[in-house]
């Protein structure tokens, strides 16, 4: 590659580590005595404040929790209690919600911090709330992490069953956001996670009685009591699916706990019975893949090894020769510290076979035109193994920033070179070529719900026509910088047709100099369509959803 100067080189350390393309982005929010400042997600942050704010202006502002028009939290005084009798799981989950609902926060199910965390969570706590807890032990660490990830999903079949036992609308319309936590806690720990309800009750009356006020807890009380009742009698209020194809998106969608336009545009593409075995895969525990670091000299082998002495359960990946899948204990490995070391990182099968379907050879100049935080980037470095090159662009400096520590940490670094840029005015300025370039493009998301609990609420059906138009200038951009002779790989982590196979289709007509070259020789025949795409699907394959297509320069 025949290299300019590049726009702008990243070298300044991240204090973050970050190592996987499935990452859940820890959450990076400012907390202040006078309310939430969200750093992430700003756009999500704004519609998720704009939204609450319509109802917070009529709800009660009374205790030591208040919150403004504006959808901040502000305490009235700044009292730092030590209260023994609350259980901090419930206390954290409770603010985390607050915070991930009105501040836009990410949620994180890996918790990559670990330990550590435990005492930032209570220090939002205290600062919210006015009181600590007893310190979080790693069980409760795990229970907020559960608790948190399961409510954000099950979020609108928790608020029917709220709402269906509330006197009427408006007493749901106005109630505080933190009570509504509460009992959003309190629904879903007894309803899905079947725990013992009476101790379910007695806890979240006495959260919402300290941390609001003695009526915000006879209200809990009184709630969870009929739902309990319900609940013994198997007769919780179920929406009937009948009447015309809305109304039966809406009942689905209520059950299952998805967005309406999600159901509905599932059911056109894959069918009913699908796209119920889809919410329902979005609706469990996701499991999660590491990728032993042979790039620093750690195999899989050596991974087992570690596993097998932390008491960790994993399958061999029956696809990637360097993963295992987990489906318990990533706490486990988190706290250990085998992905602060660099010796695995967190990466979906999904998102390996993407790179399996680059197949980087040794030598081979690749340009990876939309990198950040770097999970292919780092694993397609490992597979040069230290012969040829890797140009990292990414529009996010942050993202990049991580990229390019981790680069450090996995021992990679000598073959990468980050660029930070927007690809768009990237190409049209370098005449750099490579073998390969990888476009890993901005998506929906849609095939990772189960590992973004907080995502389906906040993708919206505009967002997926914006995505398109972005995709398909990204694609033009991607394409000027492959050599004749090489191969454009466009990949996404959706299962949308429309940003798949139609983009893909689109880019062929406006780029007759490229011709499909099929992934039959790259990956399993299971994951291969019938126009010759690598394509996984949760309910088909057990791993999160992705696509790629091999595009080759003819001339
Ligand atoms: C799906 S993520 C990439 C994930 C990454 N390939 C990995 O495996 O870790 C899409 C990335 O595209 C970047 N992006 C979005 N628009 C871009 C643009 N115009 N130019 C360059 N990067 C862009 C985003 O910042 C984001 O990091």
């Amino acid at each position: 590659m025949a290299a300019r100067t590049p726009p702008s080189r990243v070298c300044t350390p991240f204090s973050i580590l970050h190592s996987s393309t499935t990452t859940i982005l820890s959450i990076s929010v400012n907390f202040t005595p006078l309310g939430v400042v969200s750093s992430t997600s700003a756009n999500a942050a704004k519609h998720n404040i704009e939204r609450t704010s319509r109802n917070d202006s009529a709800r009660t502002k009374t205790g030591p929790l208040q919150t403004s028009t504006t959808g901040r939290f502000n305490r009235s005084s700044n009292v730092q209690k030590l209260n023994l009798e609350i259980s901090p799981h419930r206390a954290v989950a409770a603010v985390r919600l607050m915070r991930i609902e009105l501040g836009g926060a990410f949620a994180d199910l890996l918790n990559e911090q670990g330990k550590g965390s435990g005492d930032n969570e209570m220090g939002y706590v205290e600062r919210t709330l006015g009181f600590r807890t007893r310190d979080l032990d790693d069980r409760d660490l795990r229970l907020v992490t559960e608790i948190v990830g399961g409510t954000i999903r099950w979020r609108r079949y928790l608020d029917h069953l709220i709402l269906s036992l509330c006197h009427d609308e408006r007493t749901f319309g106005r109630m505080e956001p933190l009570l509504l936590q509460i009992l959003r806690i309190g629904f879903y720990e007894i309803v899905k996670l079947e725990m013992p309800p009476y101790a379910v009750v007695d806890e979240n009356v006495k959260l919402a009685k300290v941390a609001l006020r003695p009526g915000a807890g006879n209200m809990v009380n009184a709630v969870l009591r009929k739902l309990v009742l319900l609940k013994e009698s198997d007769s919780l209020p179920s929406p009937k699916v009948d009447g015309d194809d809305r109304q039966q998106a809406r009942a689905l969608a209520t059950i299952h706990s998805h967005p309406v336009w999600m159901v509905r545009r599932w059911t056109n593409y894959f069918g009913l019975e699908e796209t119920i075995k889809l919410m329902t895969w979005n609706n469990t525990d996701p499991c999660f893949s590491l990728r032993a670091n042979t790039s620093k000299g750690f195999s899989r082998a050596d991974l087992v090894t570690e596993l097998e002495m932390l008491k960790v359960p994993y399958e061999l990946s029956q696809h990637l020769d360097d993963f295992v899948r987990l489906r318990t204990g990533m706490q486990v490995v988190i706290q250990a510290g085998l992905l602060k070391k660099g010796f695995c990182s967190v990466q979906d099968e999904s998102a390996g076979l993407v790179v399996d379907v680059v197949n980087p050879k040794p030598g081979e100049t690749i340009i990876d035109c939309c990198a950040a935080p770097g999970g292919k980037t780092l694993f397609m470095a490992s597979r040069l193994n230290g012969q040829g090159s890797i140009c990292a662009i990414d529009v996010n400096k942050g993202r990049l920033r991580i990229l390019q520590e981790t680069a450090m940490l996995h021992e990679v670094n000598t073959i990468i070179t980050c660029i930070h840029a927007d690809l768009r005015a990237f190409s049209e300025d370098e005449h750099m070529k490579a073998d390969k370039v990888l476009l890993d493009a901005p998506c929906s998301g849609l095939g990772v719900l189960s590992k973004r609990a907080d995502l389906r609420w906040n993708k919206k059906l505009e967002d997926i026509e914006e995505l398109k138009k972005l995709q398909d200038a990204l694609l033009d951009s991607a394409s000027t910088l492959v050599k004749p002779g090489g191969v454009l790989i466009y990949s996404t982590c959706s299962i949308d047709l429309e940003e798949n196979e139609e983009r893909v289709a689109a880019f062929l007509l406006r780029h007759p100099e490229f011709t499909v070259d099929r992934v039959d020789k790259y990956v399993p025949s299971s994951f291969v369509t019938i126009d010759g795409f690598y394509s996984s699907n949760p309910v088909k394959h057990s791993i999160d959803g992705a696509f790629a297509a091999r595009l080759l320069r003819l001339t």
